[in-house]
Parts: structure tokens; C-alpha cells; sequence
């Protein structure tokens, strides 16, 4: 639908964290696309770069250069570009996240400092950084998007400290999007259901978390990119120009579930 209709038509968004064709921004970046939006794609590093530049010759994307976010300096660089090649920017999808895969297994309480700080700034502080660059770029007002998961609202196995920077993520959306919203500029987050992703691969148990969300959520089955990208042009076009602060739950309904669904098979080990 690109080139003049669709509900995108005439915006131009930055969207970082392609890793390959798996990645949640992949999703959103060609629903974007499947609905007239312009965009630019950025990759970490040169491992990164082989993989992103097919992926944004696919989508007619321009491709905004390498963009590690504990290098201020490359995200200086990637802002540069998009202010050289566009001069302003209307949506922003930041879906960033990163920890030690080896402090995502037992106990929180052993998180290290290191770790603790790495995954804050990485995960959260990105997020920050990055809306205070866009926001002179967005002159014509704007969405910001991040992605979180419901294991910043409850405790998830695994999960660990990564929950505690998505709680402080989700909490960021809401102090920017007050700090921004007299700009016009919105500021949201899909808490998506699990997906297998790259990231996703440094969680344990992985592919039980996968199966327990399709047996117990409403709708009986997991989410797919496809599904987030299209949740994702619901908040990147003006549809919902009178949402901002929000964190909208794309899981097939499961955060409503308390308990193991009646009709789900029992697949833990435990009798009596
Ligand atoms: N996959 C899931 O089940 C799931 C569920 C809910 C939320 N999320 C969130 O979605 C977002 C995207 O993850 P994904 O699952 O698509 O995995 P992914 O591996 O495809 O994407 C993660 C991205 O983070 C980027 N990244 C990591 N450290 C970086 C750094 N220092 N600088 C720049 N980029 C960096 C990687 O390059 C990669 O592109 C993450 O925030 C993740 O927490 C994922």
C-alpha cells in the first residue's frame, strides 16, 4: 500500500531493534510498511548489518547506520542521518532489550551490580535517551512505542531482572508521555506475549513459557509478529491520536488469566 494510501501514508518512522526476520520490529516494520509508512532501519553492529540490509531492501527501507544504544555517539550518528535524509520524523519504535542470559535463570535476589546496571541501561535508559532525540525531530507532533512484557507487572520464572527493567520501562512511558504530550508527541507500549525470538532464546524454559500461554489464554494460541506489527500501526497512525501513557497488552488475553485454564492439560509434573 505504499506510496500515497493506507492509514500510514505520508509518515516516515525510525525503527530500531531489527535483529533478522523473527524480530517483533521486523513485524511492526512491515505492517508500517503494509500501510503506507515510510521507513529507517538501524542494526548493532556489523554481525547485525548482513542480516538488516536485505530485510530493509525488502521493505524499501532506509537503512540509518549501526546503532549500539551504550554508544551515545552512534546514536548521535543515527539521528544525524535521519535529520539529513527526512528533516523531521513522525513514529519511533524502540524494541531493545538485553541481560546476561546467564543471570535469567535461578534466583533475582543473586542480579549483580553489573548486570543490574547493564540491563537498566539497555532495556530503560535507551528508551529516554532516544525520545529526547527524537522530540525535535517530531515537529508535526508524533508516537513513540516500546515493547514490554507482563513480567513487569508479575513475577515471571526466568525472568528476573529483566522484569524489574520492564516495570521501570512502563513507568518511563508514563513520565514521557506527560513530558511530551504538549508536543503532540504520544508516547505507549505493547506488552506482548511470548514470541520466539532471538532475545526470547536467552529465556529458560522457553518453550514450555510458549505452550502454558497457548493452552491458558483466551484465545488459545500465542501471538504472532504479524499480530503485534498490526497492534503497532494502531498506535503509530493517528488512529489513536487520543491515546498516550498506555501499555496495551497484544497476549492472546492472557493477562486476565488467574489460574490454569479447566480444559488446558496439565503439563507440570506435579499429583495429587
Ligand atoms: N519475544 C518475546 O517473547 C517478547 C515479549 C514481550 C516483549 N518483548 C520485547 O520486544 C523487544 C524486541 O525483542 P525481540 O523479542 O523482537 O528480540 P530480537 O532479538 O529480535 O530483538 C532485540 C533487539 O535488541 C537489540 N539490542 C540489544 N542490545 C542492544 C544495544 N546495546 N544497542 C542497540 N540494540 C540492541 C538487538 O540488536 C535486537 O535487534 C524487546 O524489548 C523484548 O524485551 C519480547
Amino acid at each position: 500500500m505504499a506510496g500515497g494510501q493506507g492509514l500510514m501514508a505520508g509518515k516516515r518512522g525510525l525503527i530500531l531493534g531489527v535483529a533478522n526476520n523473527r524480530s517483533i520490529a521486523f513485524g511492526i516494520a512491515k505492517a508500517c510498511v503494509d500501510h503506507g509508512a515510510e521507513i529507517a532501519l538501524t542494526y548493532q553492529g556489523e554481525a547485525f548489518k548482513k542480516r538488516v540490509e536485505p530485510l530493509a531492501a525488502e521493505l524499501n527501507a532506509h537503512v540509518a547506520g549501526h546503532c549500539d544504544v551504550t554508544d551515545p555517539e552512534s546514536l548521535d550518528a543515527v539521528f544525524a542521518d535521519i535529520a539529513k535524509h527526512w528533516g523531521k520524523l513522525d513514529f519511533l519504535v524502540h524494541a531493545i532489550a538485553f541481560s546476561d542470559k546467564d543471570e535469567l535463570t535461578g534466583r533475582y535476589v543473586e542480579t549483580t551490580r553489573d548486570n543490574f546496571l547493564r540491563t537498566m541501561d539497555i532495556s530503560v535508559f535507551s528508551f529516554t535517551t532516544i525520545a529526547k532525540r527524537a522530540e525535535p525531530l517530531m515537529t508535526d507532533g508524533g508516537s513513540l512505542l516500546t515493547l514490554t512484557y507482563y513480567g513487569a507487572e508479575k513475577v515471571m520464572p526466568h525472568y528476573n531482572v529483566m522484569g524489574v527493567a520492564k516495570a521501570a520501562l512502563e513507568a518511563s512511558v508514563r513520565y514521557l508521555a506527560v513530558d511530551l504530550g504538549a508536543k503532540k508527541i504520544r508516547v505507549n507500549a505493547i506488552s506482548a506475549g511470548p514470541i520466539k525470538t532471538l532475545a526470547a532464546s536467552g529465556i529458560g524454559d522457553f518453550r514450555y513459557i510458549l505452550k502454558w500461554n497457548e493452552y491458558n489464554s483466551p484465545l488459545k494460541q500465542t501471538v504472532t509478529q504479524e499480530e503485534v506489527g498490526d497492534s503497532g500501526v494502531y498506535f503509530l497512525s493517528d488512529l489513536s491520536r487520543g491515546v498516550t501513557g498506555e501499555v496495551h497488552h497484544v497476549d492472546s488475553g492472557y493477562h486476565v488469566v488467574g489460574m490454569k485454564a479447566v480444559d488446558a492439560p496439565d503439563i507440570s509434573t506435579v499429583k495429587d
